[in-house]
């Protein structure tokens, strides 16, 4: 389906043409119409399929056709997000697609001085991206009014919970203005989502435009089985002999991020590193070196896990596995993203069979194992074959064209999401999803008003109307689900909050 159909103005047609966007992905066509109606939506869809697109171009479109200009330290729509790179990252976004209508954006994070914040905030801005502790800390500061808030968007909301932000969420939710249009978007729906949803959303549409907590179908996935001091040697030993390019390798800790970074370098490989304990213009260099291809391996802890968009990205490596089996499906979604092939190997050791097995429950399938000579597990790591229910169709890597065992393993099923597709894609996306360009550099940090406002073909709301979305699979489309549910409040905000500090993990981009 052409941008065209889903009734968006001129302004923000041209800036999609200019990236090189032709049709929009199924998330896209779902959420779309039902931002512009004015819905709440809770919203799913596996990683790397178009979410902030999603978002952001029905905002854009509702800012620039309705509401009054942003008064001096106004804002009018709130982006929160759980890192600050994927706040620059989002900000980037908005800035792109926005690019042609009069509309000023910002972004604001902490690990950074607050100063120009606070002179960009001024002004006031009709999108601000942020990270909830610093802005919290902006609004005490009375930088921040939200008066005029016309629009939340909470995306990877459940990060933020994992964070430690839940106290400082009710906070911020508490000083909102009632009458705003909620959306929370996410790649998986654990219980704390829901919960946050039934507490903050007014009668939304959940739109699932692919199975809950799938993993990309084009992401070819598996185990090697070793102990956990042969690891670091087990990695470059495989970098070495599968010839690996670019990649990402996820470590629980920030001194075990370090300790392979040291290993890696010795060894002559390139290799940098984000974790907490880094500067944030350290971490910013080390993203931007690794997205450049300046650095072969980026080595992070959880806090690359979310968002991030890295073109192209072969492979990603899972050195421990998560704590929170969540997250292995947003750490491989760095890699097989906007219907790219892509790879992710997990090295386990014995230690890690819960965490292995929660991983295979949540994604419903035994992850394919392989032990390489030289590294095998003397501490055997036992089988997990009944954690997950079956998959039912044949091998994953027939399909997809070869994996590259080292030593077979036991044959265990194949990873696969069994979302129903039309055939030849990633949920049609490989053909929906052109490449793209570049999207052009945009100059300073905070979006300036300027631009000619785009010439409006259609009224926000005209597009849709309430729960037009249902049922509308769409050409290439996966499995969309659209159903309207009403807010249960009460509870879900303790349940919440319990959920949340149930979980390890520091406040903010600490991890
Ligand atoms: N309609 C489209 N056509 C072509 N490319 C697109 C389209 N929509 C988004 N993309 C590109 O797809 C990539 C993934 O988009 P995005 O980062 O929004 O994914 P996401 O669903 O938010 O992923 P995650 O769950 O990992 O945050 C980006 O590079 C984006 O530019």
């Amino acid at each position: 389906m052409s941008f065209t159909s889903l009734d968006l103005i001129d302004g923000l047609l041209r800036a999609l043409e200019s990236i090189g966007y032709k049709n929009a992905t199924p998330i896209q066509k779902q959420a779309i119409p039902a931002v512009l109606a004015g819905r709440d939506l809770l919203a799913a869809a596996q990683t790397g399929t178009g979410k902030t697109a999603a978002f952001a171009l029905p905002l854009l479109q509702r800012l620039a056709l309705e509401g009054e200009q942003a008064a001096p330290n106004h804002i009018r729509c709130l982006v929160l997000v759980p890192t600050r790179e994927l706040a620059d990252q989002v900000f980037q976004s908005f800035q792109t697609y926005g690019f042609h209508l009069p509309l000023r954006s910002a972004v604001a994070y902490g690990g950074v001085p607050m100063e120009p914040q606070l002179v960009k905030l001024r002004k006031g801005v009709d999108v601000l991206v942020a990270t909830p502790g610093r802005l919290l800390d902006l609004h005490r500061k009375g930088a921040i009014e939200f008066a005029q808030l016309q629009a939340l968007v909470l995306d990877e909301a459940d990060r933020m919970l994992d964070l430690g932000f839940a106290e400082d969420l009710d906070l911020l939710f508490s000083v909102l203005p009632a009458q705003r249009q909620t959306l929370l978007f996410s790649a998986t729906m654990p219980e704390q989502i829901r919960q946050m949803a039934s507490q903050l959303l007014r009668d939304p549409l959940t739109v699932q435009a692919s199975a809950p907590n799938t993993t990309a179908r084009t992401v070819r996935q598996s185990v090697f089985t070793t102990d956990k001091r042969h690891k670091p040697e087990l990695f470059l030993h495989l970098m070495r002999k599968e010839g690996w390019g670019q990649v990402l390798v996820f470590v629980k800790t920030r001194k075990g991020v370090e300790h392979l970074v040291g290993l890696l370098q010795d060894e002559g490989v390139s290799a940098d590193s984000i974790h907490g304990d880094k500067a944030q213009h350290a971490r910013i260099k080390a993203l931007k070196r690794f997205k450049a291809n300046d650095v072969q391996v980026l080595v992070a802890t959880d806090v690359a896990a979310r968002g991030l968009d890295i073109e192209a990205l072969p492979l990603v490596v899972n050195f421990d596995l998560p704590t929170v089996a969540e997250d292995y499906i947003h750490r491989i979604g760095r890699t097989g993203r906007a219907g790219a092939e892509g790879e992710a190997i997990s090295l386990v050791c014995a230690d890690e069979v819960d965490l292995l097995r929660a991983v295979e429950k949540l994604i419903g399938s035994v992850l394919p194992r392989q032990e390489e000579a030289g590294f095998e597990a003397d501490h055997r790591v036992p089988s997990t074959g009944a954690a997950a229910a079956p998959a039912a169709r044949p091998a994953a890597k027939a399909a997809r064209g070869g994996a590259k065992p080292a030593k077979a393993a036991k044959p265990a099923a194949p990873v696969r999401d069994d979302t129903p597709r039309p055939a030849g894609g990633f949920g049609g996306l490989k053909e929906e999803m052109p490449p793209k360009e570049k999207p052009r550099s945009r100059g300073p940090m905070y979006g300036a008003r300027g631009g000619s406002p785009g010439a409006g073909t259609g009224a926000a709301g005209r597009a849709g109307g309430r729960g037009s979305s249902a049922g509308a699979g769409g050409a290439g489309g996966g499995k969309v689900v659209v159903t309207a549910t009403r807010g249960a409040k009460s509870t879900a905000r303790a349940a919440g909050r319990a959920a949340a500090h149930a979980k390890p993990g520091g406040r903010g981009n600490k991890r």
